[in-house]
């Protein structure tokens, strides 16, 4: 319902300045004619408060925060940037640590105004989109799933036009679907993907790059592979298996896998993923060549991964009862991802491979399971 009043409101005032109804704002007299709820601060004390704040630090708004990366984000943003220039958003309520760890807000990206009002009176100039429904959630759920990943995102290409911010939104594997080319896959190739997840991300890949050559809007893109991490947890998507793989093995010492052995996935360590994500969004904008870049680590199926846990724990066991609809979703995506292209233009260089990530992996779950003993 507020968004359909935001959609009127933006046609009705694009046709009285002549402006396209698509809401793709660049000028500062319409910033300020929107700027009208009293709990916001005029546009003009934004200019001058963030011209004359003597910093050149960013400041960050994360949508969609509490999910497997979002607090993964905010730490290491924060150590670069400051605790306080670095907002974490979602609608769900932050556990104590996170809560009192630095800056958090309730942010619905479904509510435009809402959003709106977050970038303004926090003088935000980089946004991290992470908002989502992931792949075999989405499937779960498409309606939501189509409003959260392509409703939600147009607020938020708005929001990020109208006041000049930098934005970075995820892509994924999931972008890629059955016929495109999957071993190695490039960067620009055919993307018909079969999910509602990986239609949205094409949508989300294609839109920042319009408004980019539309309106200028500095839109930077990554396509993740899975991301593999110690303290968080996946939110329902077909590369889940790689995160809980590890919390089983060295609580139960036996993993019952819904993948079949062979299935092979570009994956990726979460460190890797955020050093990524900064050094795009920091990159001279001179050096990218395209807006939508893959990004890779390493690519395994669950039997070599299990094989590289055997060398830790020798009891491990796995089994395979395979879920249909994640085994469907897999088969149709990437086994190996070329990402030469970010490597060229802006260095990118993991630091990760298998061996790294089961040892980093059971370093942590490890002194996990001996604090959660000896308590
Ligand atoms: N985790 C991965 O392996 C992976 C891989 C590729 C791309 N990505 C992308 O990275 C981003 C973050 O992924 P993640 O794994 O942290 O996802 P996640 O599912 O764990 O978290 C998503 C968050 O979005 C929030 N959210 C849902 N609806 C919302 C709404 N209306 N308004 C605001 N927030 C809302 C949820 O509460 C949740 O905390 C996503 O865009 C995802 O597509 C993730
Ligand atoms: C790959 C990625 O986009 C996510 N982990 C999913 O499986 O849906």
């Amino acid at each position: 319902k507020q968004f359909l009043g935001h959609e009127m409101l933006r046609q009705v005032v694009g046709q009285m300045l002549g402006r396209p109804a698509c809401g793709c704002w660049t000028s500062a007299p319409l910033a300020r004619f929107l700027g009208t709820s009293p709990r916001q601060i005029p546009a003009d004390a934004n200019f001058y408060s963030s011209s004359f704040s003597g910093t050149d630090q960013p400041r960050v708004l994360i949508t969609g925060g509490l999910g497997q990366l979002g607090v993964g984000l905010a730490n290491f943003l924060r150590k670069r940037f400051g605790k306080d220039n670095v907002i974490l958003s979602d609608i769900r309520k932050p556990p104590d640590h996170i809560f009192h760890g630095g800056p958090f807000i309730y942010s619905d990206i479904l509510d435009y105004k809402n959003l709106r009002e977050i970038v303004v009176n926090n003088r935000i100039t980089w946004l991290f989109h992470y908002s989502a429904l992931l792949s075999a959630i989405g499937e779960a759920n498409v309606s939501l799933a189509r409003a959260v990943n392509i409703t939600g995102l147009h607020n938020v290409l708005d929001v990020a036009a109208e006041h000049n911010l930098r934005l970075f939104v995820p892509s994924t594997i999931g972008a890629f679907g059955p016929t495109s080319p999957r071993n190695p896959t490039p960067d620009i190739c055919i993307q018909r993907p079969r999910t509602i997840y990986g239609v949205s991300k094409v949508h989300a890949e294609l839109m920042g790059e319009y408004y980019h050559y539309r309106y200028g809007l500095d839109f930077r893109c990554l396509r993740y592979p899975g991301i593999i991490s110690a303290d968080s947890q996946p939110g329902g998507g077909t590369t889940d298996y790689a995160v809980q793989i590890f919390h089983d093995a060295v609580k139960n010492g036996k993993f019952e896998c819904n993948l079949k052995s062979s299935t092979r996935l570009p994956m990726m360590y979460i460190d890797d993923c955020l050093r990524a994500t900064l050094e795009v969004m920091e990159a001279p904008a001179e050096s990218l060549s395209m807006r939508t870049y893959n990004v890779n680590a390493m690519s395994f199926t669950p039997e070599d991964l299990a094989q590289e846990l055997l060398k830790h724990i020798p009891e491990f066991q796995i089994t395979y009862n395979v879920d249909s609809v994640r085994q469907a979703i897999a088969d149709s995506w990437p086994m190996n991802f070329d990402d030469s292209n970010a490597r060229k233009d802006w260095g990118w260089k993991h630091d990760f491979d298998l061996p790294e990530l089961v040892t980093t992996m059971l370093n942590f779950h490890g002194s996990d399971t001996r604090v959660a003993q000896a308590n």
